[in-house]
């Protein structure tokens, strides 16, 4: 049986990556939020007997999943008139968390970021062990506030996602565990050009290292 299901989630790429906006042109962003998607998702499908779903209406993101052998799974839209980015992001999640579910009654579910241009595989294999003893997990960003990953290995418990600024806290409040193990990559999600500087040191995946020589990092494929 596959050990868990993976859900990422990806915007509208005209929207990502706003906080690199006025260093990126537009195109490249969107070369960029492309090629750490790639990357992130050939770590998670080398992490094991994983199956993957993106979760997205994007058919640029959609392409890449089809390419790298990930599902896809169509943004149902804004939850309500006037939802906030996190509210919209949560309930894409949740949906598609539902229907994986209704497939395969019990599986354990993580929602992990689109951005982790650094993840290891052996990264995703150890956070899933550890869920696993205690249920609900999260792993936190470098920044300590955000959560690159929700594992939630309860099987008759909705995934209840609390995406969006400071995440890490509402997660542990509704009862997940924030592993305390060794996870550069995983902890690294890439949102400002710090965090780019810190992946390229890092060593980030091929996909994401070609974008970064094209924007004058010097770098070595991880
Ligand atoms: N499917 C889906 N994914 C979303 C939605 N909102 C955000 N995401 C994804 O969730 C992750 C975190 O989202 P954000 O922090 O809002 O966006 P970002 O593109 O990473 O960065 P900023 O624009 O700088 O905030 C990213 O991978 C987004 O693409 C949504 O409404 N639907
Ligand atoms: C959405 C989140 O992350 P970010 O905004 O850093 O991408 C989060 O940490 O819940």
């Amino acid at each position: 049986m596959t050990a868990a299901h993976v859900l990422i989630p990806v915007k509208a790429l005209g929207l990502a990556k706003s906080r690199l906006a006025h260093v990126l042109e537009p195109e490249i962003r969107a070369d960029l939020v492309l090629a750490m998607l790639r990357d992130t998702l050939d770590a998670t499908l080398a992490s094991g007997d994983l199956d993957v779903t993106i979760v997205t209406s994007d058919p640029h993101a959609a392409a890449v999943a089809s390419a790298c052998g990930a599902r896809v799974f169509p943004d149902p839209g804004p939850p309500g008139a006037g939802s906030t980015g996190a509210e919209r992001l949560n309930a894409a999640l949740n949906a598609a968390a539902a229907h994986v579910r209704h497939r395969t009654p019990g599986i354990g579910l993580i929602a992990l970021q689109a951005d982790l241009p650094a993840l290891r595989p052996h990264e995703l294999v150890s956070a899933l062990d550890d869920a696993r003893q205690v249920g609900r997990a999260i792993v936190e960003d470098h920044t300590g506030l955000g959560t690159t990953a929700l594992l939630h290995c309860v099987p008759h418990e909705p995934l209840h996602a609390m995406f969006g600024a400071d995440s890490a806290r509402r997660h542990v409040e509704s009862g997940a565990r924030a592993l305390t193990g060794d996870l550069p990559g995983l902890r690294l999600d890439v949102d400002t050009v710090a965090d780019l500087e810190a992946a390229a040191r890092l060593g980030t995946g091929p996909a994401t290292a070609s974008v970064l020589v094209r924007i004058g990092f010097a770098v070595p494929a991880k």
